[in-house]
């Protein structure tokens, strides 16, 4: 199990992370979500140990997990990081990079380790092909391929498939978390995509101003999206005045397009629509209630200048 205890971190003066503690059991799926800025790449540095944390401690299995200070070469064997500028050789070819790290006592072993590892990651064509000549998108799956070698225990990914097109992502997305299930690798990546922390992840954490906003198990954070930061991780976020709503907690409500809908009787709030944008499977109408702006999905565009009565639906 990964205990993570931080009290405070900074870089220098400025505090950057404070009062993170979680726990996160073998094979487990954890996702950080958070804004630009808000200290997910320092938190999974931390745990790898490229930086020292002066107040707090991170431990795997009770073995704690030192910084630079402690340990000459950071990291351990059981821990892989793939960070955002991806760590590999662009002089050799991409098997001879998933190669890198196992034992090298059996060549045919190897070779299919390294096979079983690129089919993970879609790239078994190309593993013939010197690493400087792919793009973007293959260079950052070569580097997953070559975290995974040595099977490690925990795998740290920074926004993970930041470089590649949404029609191999959700394949490999499949491929790549279906294999660290399978093999009970425990997982922490640092995500802007929602739809990947909710297809996958067993846990959702959501940082904000360097501290837990929440964390919890995936479905239980979803019905918790209950001010405008953790909503905004999921879709468009409309601020609906509570008196709309004849309740009395706080001054508004925060709701994302499929909690809004047309209400059929007259139990309801007046809207006018000012825009309706296609979005393939829907239209998301965008629509004016006094100064607030309110998103909500409809199966078809709608007049603007249009009048619709609206109703919320929480759990809907
Ligand atoms: N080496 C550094 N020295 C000083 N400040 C740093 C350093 N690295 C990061 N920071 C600062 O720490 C804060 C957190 O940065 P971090 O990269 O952890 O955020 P992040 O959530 O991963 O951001 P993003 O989503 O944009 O990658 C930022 O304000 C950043 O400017």
């Amino acid at each position: 199990m990964l205990n993570v205890d931080i009290i405070s971190f900074g870089y220098g003066e400025a505090e950057v992370l404070s009062k993170i503690k979680f726990d996160l059991h073998q094979g487990d799926h954890l996702a950080v979500l958070g804004e630009s800025g808000c200290g997910k790449t320092s938190l999974l540095h931390l745990i790898y140990g490229l930086l020292d944390l002066p107040q707090g401690k991170i431990s795997w299995n009770g073995q704690a997990l030192l910084g630079p200070r402690f340990n000459l070469v950071p990291g351990e064997d059981f821990i892989k990081l793939v960070a955002q500028e991806f760590n590999v050789m662009p002089h050799i070819t991409v098997a001879e990079n998933v190669a890198t790290y196992l034992p090298r006592l059996d060549a045919d072993q190897d070779m299919e380790r390294v096979l079983e590892l690129l089919e993970v990651v879609d790239l078994a064509d190309q593993r013939d092909q010197m690493v400087r000549d792919l793009s973007g998108g293959q260079k950052q799956r070569v580097a997953i391929a070559k975290a995974l070698a040595k099977q490690p225990e925990i795998l740290l990914l920074d926004e993970p498939f930041s470089h590649i097109d949404t029609f191999r992502k959700n394949k490999l997305r499949r491929q790549l978390y279906g294999y660290l299930k399978q093999r009970k690798i425990s997982c922490i990546t640092a995500t802007h995509e929602s739809e990947e922390a909710l297809a996958f992840a067993d846990e959702l954490l959501i940082i904000k101003d360097g501290t837990v906003d929440i964390h919890g198990a995936t479905q239980t954070v979803y019905k918790q999206l209950d001010n405008h930061y953790r909503a905004s991780f999921f879709g468009e976020v409309s601020s609906i005045p509570a008196s709309y709503l004849n309740k009395s907690e706080g001054d508004f409500l925060f709701y994302l397009p499929h909690q809004i809908k047309i209400a059929q009787d007259e139990n309801g709030f007046h809207a006018i629509v000012v825009n309706s944008y296609f979005k393939g499977s829907h239209f998301l109408i965008e629509a004016k209630a006094d100064g607030n702006l309110l998103y909500f999905q409809h199966s078809h565009a709608m007049e603007v200048g249009s009048h619709v009565l609206l109703k919320v639906e929480r759990n809907g």
